[in-house]
């Protein structure tokens, strides 16, 4: 198995913890309460607006032009289709847009998108795509791993399409993208370098579990309790 293939494994415990975790298993039954996804939603989109721009910093290190473009591309789409669905769920729930601008983002959530975003202003390529990856991964991971197993809900779950949004084969398409060009990145890297990189993933897979968990117990941070 090539290198970005096998980093799932290389964090296969936490992987799975978050796969198992109660608001993942909820929301692909349909039980999950609406209160903690509102509070998922809202904090995802201003994760996701960093998210974007960890992107932005990895367009700047690009010395080809297709990768450039890919960097772009992605960033464009997250922008666009994947905030169209958060913007969606919001209206559904009486979210006024406006609300996000006086939501504070959770401590927790500032710490994930700040180690990100310190990735994306010093590491190289390879290393901001393994801090971004696992966003992106598990989420098509879990997603994929819901659908099947809750197939027989899914037609009444009122979460249908956020688990249809991830569980998308356009999405695979972005993964063997994101594995060739990693792969290629640290074909002349030596094992400490390939070390940090794998360190730097298995990171992002941990801040997404306990992103998991903050929504679940719908933590702003110490000072909001
Ligand atoms: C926290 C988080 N990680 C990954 C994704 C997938 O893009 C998302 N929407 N939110």
């Amino acid at each position: 198995m090539s290198f970005s293939r096998s980093l799932k494994n290389k964090a296969q415990t936490i992987w799975e913890a978050g796969y198992h975790h109660p608001f993942v298993q909820e929301l692909g039954q349909g039980t999950l309460k609406k209160e903690r996804f509102q509070f998922y939603l809202k904090q995802d989109y201003l994760y996701l607006l960093d998210y974007t721009k960890v992107y932005a910093l990895g367009a700047v290190k690009c010395k080809d032009e297709e990768l450039l473009q890919r960097f772009v591309e992605i960033q464009h789409s997250i922008l666009t289709t994947e905030l169209a669905l958060h913007r969606q769920y919001m209206k559904q729930f009486d979210i006024d847009f406006n609300e996000l601008k006086t939501t504070p983002t959770s401590l927790f959530n500032r710490t994930y998108t700040a180690n990100m975003l310190a990735v994306g202003q010093t590491g190289d390529l390879a290393e901001i795509l393994a801090t971004i990856l696992p966003c992106a991964w598990t989420y098509y991971d879990y997603a994929m791993g819901l659908k099947e197993k809750y197939a027989d809900q899914l037609e009444e779950n009122f979460y249908k399409s956020w688990i249809e949004m991830y569980a998308n084969a356009d999405f695979l398409e972005s993964f063997s993208w994101f594995f060739d060009t990693l792969d290629t990145l640290v074909e002349n890297k030596s094992v400490i370098e390939k070390q940090r990189i794998e360190a730097i993933f298995t990171a992002s897979v941990e801040f997404e579990y306990l992103f998991w968990e903050m929504s679940y117990q719908q933590n702003l941070g110490i000072l909001h309790k």
